[in-house]
C-alpha cells in the first residue's frame, strides 16, 4: 500500500484566512531597559492565517480521487473563524496552537497540522483625558508596519500532540539610521566599484525569528516567559541607535546578543535582513548636516544569520564614535 511517511510531501489547506477577533485576553509583560512596552489590551486581535493539514488517510484523495476523508478547505476556513470565538488566550502562538489542537481533536484522521500567522496590527490612538492624553479603547489605526508572526507544526503523538518547529517572529521591520553607519575595508579588486562609506544613511529591512528552549513558554504567557514582539522590536531599534556599526552583518550580531541576554528562555534567534541603503544625491557636508537621498535601485543585498545561546559573549559596550548620545 502507498504511504505518505516515506518522505512524500502531502498537504493541503487554506491561506489568507483573515480572523479579526475582538476582546482577546490582555497581555502583560515585565519591562526591559530597551522598551517601555508592558502589555497590550488585545481589544483587536487580528491575524492572517495559513493552515495546512496532512495525514495518511488523505493519500487516496490524491491517488484515487476519493474525497471521503477530505475536509473542504472552505470548511477549514469556517472552522478557524468559528473556533477563534472561543479562544481564551492572547498571543499569536497560543492561537495557532489552539486551532491546530482543536482541528485534530475534531478530525481524528488528520495527523499533522502546519500553520502560520501574520498579526495584522491596529494601533491605539491617544485622546485627551482628565490627566493628559490616554489611549482610547474604541478607535484604532490600521498599521502596515512591522508585526508579529508565528509558525509551528503540531503532530499527533503517543500522548497528546507534539509541538515542533515552533518559531515566533517579528516581520517587516524597516529601520533607517541617518548617520553613524559605515561600510569600508571590504575586498577591493577589479570587480569593486562601491566606494568606501564612512557614514551612510543605512536603511534596512529585518525579519527576526526566535525559538524558545521550551516552546510551551510561547503558548502560556501566564507563566511569565512569553517574549513580546514589541520588546524584540525595541531591542533592534535601540541597538541600532546605540552602536556605530561597520556592516549589517555586525549589527545583527549585536541585536542577537542583546535579545539572548534579555531573554534567557530563548534558545535561538534568526535574522533575515535586506540592505536598502539610500542612494546619495546631494552629499551632506558631515554626518549631521543636510543631504538629499533617494530610493536605492535593485538588486538588493541580504544577510541571513542564526545565533544560539552558545554564541553569547559578554555584553558589548557601545562603540567609540557612536552617533547616538543617549
Ligand atoms: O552592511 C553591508 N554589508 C555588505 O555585505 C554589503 N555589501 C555592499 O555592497 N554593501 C554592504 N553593506
Amino acid at each position: 500500500m502507498l504511504k505518505i511517511n516515506s518522505g512524500r510531501t502531502l498537504y493541503y489547506g487554506k491561506g489568507d484566512v483573515l480572523v479579526y477577533r475582538t476582546y482577546a485576553e490582555p497581555l502583560e509583560a515585565a519591562p526591559i531597559p530597551e522598551s517601555p512596552f508592558v502589555g497590550e489590551d488585545n481589544i483587536l486581535f487580528a491575524h492572517n492565517i495559513r493552515f495546512a493539514v496532512s495525514g495518511d488517510a488523505l493519500l487516496t484523495s490524491f491517488t484515487d480521487g476519493d474525497n471521503a476523508q477530505l475536509v473542504a478547505t472552505d470548511s477549514m476556513k469556517n472552522f478557524i473563524l468559528r473556533q477563534a470565538a472561543t479562544f481564551a488566550g492572547g498571543t499569536t502562538e497560543a492561537l495557532l496552537h489552539f486551532l491546530a489542537v482543536r482541528f485534530m481533536e475534531t478530525y481524528s484522521h488528520i495527523d499533522t497540522v502546519r500553520l502560520s500567522a501574520n498579526r495584522i496590527p491596529f494601533l491605539p490612538l491617544p485622546v485627551p483625558g482628565p490627566g493628559g492624553f490616554l489611549d482610547n479603547r474604541l478607535v484604532y489605526r490600521r498599521s502596515y508596519n512591522d508585526h508579529a508572526s508565528a509558525e509551528m507544526k503540531l503532530a499527533r503523538g503517543a500522548e497528546g500532540y507534539d509541538l515542533d518547529e515552533a518559531w515566533s517572529g517579528l516581520s517587516d521591520l524597516q529601520l533607517i539610521k541617518v548617520s553613524g553607519s559605515s561600510f569600508y575595508g571590504f575586498i577591493r579588486d577589479e570587480y569593486t566599484t562601491l566606494p568606501d562609506a564612512y557614514d551612510r544613511p543605512l536603511f534596512i529591512f529585518l525579519d527576526i525569528r526566535w525559538r524558545y528552549e521550551d516552546p510551551q513558554d510561547a503558548i502560556h504567557p501566564e507563566a511569565g516567559k512569553h517574549v513580546p514582539v514589541q520588546q524584540i522590536r525595541d531591542i533592534a531599534q535601540n541597538v541600532f541607535y546605540e552602536f556605530a556599526t561597520p556592516s549589517i552583518q555586525h549589527l545583527i550580531w549585536l541585536i542577537g546578543q542583546r535579545i539572548l541576554i534579555r531573554f534567557p528562555q530563548l534558545a535561538e534567534v534568526r535574522f533575515e535582513t535586506s540592505n536598502r541603503t539610500w542612494e546619495t544625491v546631494v552629499e551632506p557636508a558631515d554626518g549631521l548636516s543636510s543631504g538629499v537621498f533617494t530610493e536605492p535601485r535593485p538588486p538588493f543585498g541580504f544577510q541571513g544569520f542564526s545565533m544560539t545561546r552558545e554564541d553569547l559573549i559578554a555584553a558589548p559596550e557601545p562603540a567609540e564614535g557612536a552617533v547616538s548620545s543617549g
